[in-house]
């Protein structure tokens, strides 16, 4: 008897080919070799000094070697629903509504490097999004992700949480040529960044004390076999929501995964987590920090995903007669 067996049809519409990462010297950035650099910073109640500190932190980052640089989830204000709306900022009308995000571009340039901004409270009209914005290193804003999933939880006497109370959810996925927070919790997006040609998946994100310890680094080991790129190359955002499903999103997607928390301060409303993460192809811990401030620079090499691929080809072994993925919004 025939097999149905139609890998080719395992994806709709059928995933990309990974894309080449220019090999040109002379372009500063993307390279197939390059050094990204995780900001884990301490977030006060003062906007001004978190806007400074994180400016005096991507510098100190850059000089270092870092061509890439991410902050964590909620960087210029207090993770809480009540700081929210105070702190939200109206990204599109630019500099004097939106200081935090003037910063980046500002620093992006002189710097020359690319930043994926972590995430601040977004305002824009009467709605409130949880938003990562991504700047090149001409200082130009180069994507924006509004976190998909918002993160609601309630396990009594641990961690109660609820995003929706005053935050709107995103509407699409965001390849940058760059997730938020929850949305590391669903394996089906990172499925689509991988398979939209994503290298690496940059989810900043603000773990807690009863969630960090059970699903942080399962999550991202799990995520880093999904996803895909920064570059020519996809850099993908997505804010942490990490879930058990992660094992399998890892051998899936087969990319880079870096991860960016707040510094934990236990005096803190929302204490995070910390342990920023660089996770490699197969899974692999390449950094990683404990909780304090710190700033982990680490390589990432692009042809390591083409090997990975080769030496376990998933893609080409998927059942595309037994279960697929539908791409909604790219088949439309
Ligand atoms: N900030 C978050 O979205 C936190 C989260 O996802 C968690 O599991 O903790």
């Amino acid at each position: 008897m025939s097999s149905a067996f139609k890998p080719e049809q395992a994806r709709i519409p059928p995933a990309l080919a990974l894309p080449t990462p220019p090999l040109n010297k002379a372009i500063s950035f993307p390279l197939f070799t390059f050094k990204i650099g995780l900001c884990q910073l301490t977030v006060t109640p003062d906007k001004e000094r978190n806007i400074k500190h994180a400016r005096k932190a991507i510098e100190d980052a850059a000089q270092k070697g870092a061509q890439l640089v991410v902050l964590p989830e909620i960087w210029n204000s207090p993770y809480s629903n009540d700081s929210f709306p105070v702190y939200a900022e109206d990204i599109d009308a630019g500099h004097d509504a939106s200081p935090s995000t003037a910063m980046l571009a500002e620093v992006s340039v002189q710097m020359k490097i690319v930043i994926v901004g972590g995430s601040i409270p977004e305002r824009c009209g009467d709605k409130l999004y949880n938003t990562c914005c991504v700047f090149g290193t001409d200082g130009k804003l180069k994507a924006k992700h509004r976190k998909i999933h918002l993160f609601d939880i309630d396990i009594p006497g641990k961690i109660t949480f609820t995003e929706s109370k005053t935050l709107t959810a995103g509407e699409t996925p965001t390849i940058v040529d760059t997730g938020i927070c929850h949305d590391i919790s669903f394996q089906e997006l990172a499925m689509i960044y991988a398979s939209r040609g994503a290298h690496l998946l940059c989810y900043p994100g603000a773990f807690n004390m009863t969630t960090g310890p059970l699903h942080w680094e399962l999550l991202q080991r799990a995520s880093s076999f999904g996803l895909a790129s920064i570059n020519g190359l996809f850099l993908v955002l997505v804010l942490a929501g990490l879930t058990s499903t992660l094992l399998v999103r890892a051998v899936d997607n087969q990319l880079y995964v870096a991860t960016c928390s707040p510094a934990r301060d236990a005096g803190a409303g929302y204490v995070a987590w910390g342990h920023s993460t660089l996770v490699g192809p197969f899974g692999e811990m390449i950094a990683t920090t404990e909780h304090d401030e710190d700033i982990i620079i680490a390589e990432i090499d692009y042809s390591v995903l083409e090997q990975r691929r080769t030496n376990l080809p998933l893609p080409k072994q998927r059942r595309g007669d037994l279960y697929r993925l539908i791409d909604i919004q790219r088949r439309e």
